[in-house]
């Protein structure tokens, strides 16, 4: 384009501006992704290994068509809710809302476990088994209302909720409690009690829902400074998760429609990296192994453990471009790469095949 025609397309955008006819607005933005890829190029004790890394796209590829891996792997979850309706998407709120931190120092048969339907149930699965627990013991735990409610819902009606059949209790309670308490206020004050209105006020952009979670909610904003940079490193893991629930649950349809849901990327947990690692794709340098490989404290928001996380969302981002280039006519996304990798890595933790143990950072993050 010419330099006149610039001018010139310039001129018909600001007469329209003045004329009151709103350009198209600019779809909202995350702005993990670019973080992310800032702490990759700047971070010096985690790399990615590009080989390793198309390797493990072809590998992953390969099986999630072998599973025909989708949307509704999510309800096929045993302990999954079933129904589309708004008390599912208040459970997904509530289930992700409280997903982080439940692993143990204790050996196995020690470690906080939740014991239902004749089974016992720890990490993840103990959170999603004790509210479901909770629900057929009529305890609202999904209903904001319950939550703002001092009198039933504090420490000790939630160390029942989360009662264990071992002599450990669940970890971080009172800080659970905090994110109960804050979410209830949020709710209240700005969603009037209802989490369905919290989706809709996003008009359908997964981008928006994430940003409205970190902007009115302190529990869902999972961000933190890197190396002096001005702005802190945007990671929102639980507030991306909670957005991926409900598309995956919904299948992309009723609360689940999302025009932009591809823009969700990997949630940086303590599992996914440990594949990535294990897979040889995120290569840890030799300190943070050395303390990863002794189950050391990595403290949060720590050097290390930021480098850990944004590398991993990286890493699968890599991954989901090497599968998009290799296979252009089909559609995968970080989301689904992400579930696959995390149910692939506790279906390796039950067959006692870890080689290398999760990093260990206590935060409510993940
Ligand atoms: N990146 C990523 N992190 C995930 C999940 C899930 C469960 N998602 C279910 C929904 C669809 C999928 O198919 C899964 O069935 C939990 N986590 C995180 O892991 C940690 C728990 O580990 P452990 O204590 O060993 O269970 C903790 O930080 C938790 O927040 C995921 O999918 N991706």
């Amino acid at each position: 384009m010419s330099d006149d025609e610039v001018d010139l397309e310039l001129l018909a955008l600001l007469r329209q501006h003045l004329q009151g006819v709103s350009i198209k607005d600019e779809e909202p933005e995350t702005g993990v992704l670019p973080d992310a890829e800032y702490v990759y190029n700047h971070g010096i004790d985690v790399a990615i290994d590009m080989q390793s890394t198309k390797r493990a796209a072809e590998s992953i590829y390969a099986q999630m068509q072998e599973k025909s891996y989708s949307t509704s792997t999510w309800s096929s979850h045993e302990l999954h809710p079933k129904a589309k309706d708004e008390a599912t998407a208040a459970f997904i709120f509530t289930m992700d809302l409280l997903n982080f931190s439940f692993w143990s120092e204790l050996p196995d048969d020690e470690r906080f476990a939740i014991e239902y339907k004749g089974k016992r149930w720890t990490g993840y699965w103990s959170l999603v088994a004790a509210m479901q627990r909770a629900l057929e013991e009529d305890i609202p735990i999904t209903d904001p209302h319950f939550w703002q409610n001092e009198e039933e819902c504090n420490l000790e009606s939630l160390r029942h909720v989360f009662r264990s059949c071992t002599e450990e209790e669940m970890p971080l309670l009172q800080e659970r409690l905090d994110c109960l308490r804050e979410s209830g206020n949020v709710l209240y004050s700005k969603y009037d009690c209802s989490v369905v209105n919290l989706i809709s006020a996003a008009k359908g952009s997964a981008a928006q829902l994430v940003n409205l979670l970190a902007r009115d909610f302190d529990c869902f904003r999972d961000e933190h400074p890197f190396e002096g940079r001005r702005n802190p490193i945007r990671i929102m893991k639980r507030a991306q998760i909670f957005v991926a629930d409900i598309w995956a649950c919904f299948e992309g349809k009723s609360y689940g429609e999302f025009r932009d849901i591809d823009k969700i990327t990997m949630f940086a947990d303590y599992r996914v990296p440990q594949i990535l690692s294990t897979l040889g794709a995120l290569y840890i340098g030799p300190q943070i192994h050395a303390a990863i490989r002794d189950k050391k404290l990595i403290e949060s928001g720590s050097k290390w453990e930021i480098q850990l996380r944004a590398c991993s969302i990286w890493c699968v981002e890599l991954i989901r471009r090497e599968i998009q280039k290799a296979h252009p006519d089909t559609h995968v996304n970080a989301i689904l790469i992400d579930f696959f990798l995390y149910d692939t890595m506790k279906e390796m933790e039950a067959a006692g095949k870890e080689t290398i143990p999760h990093h260990r950072t206590r935060s409510i993050w993940y």
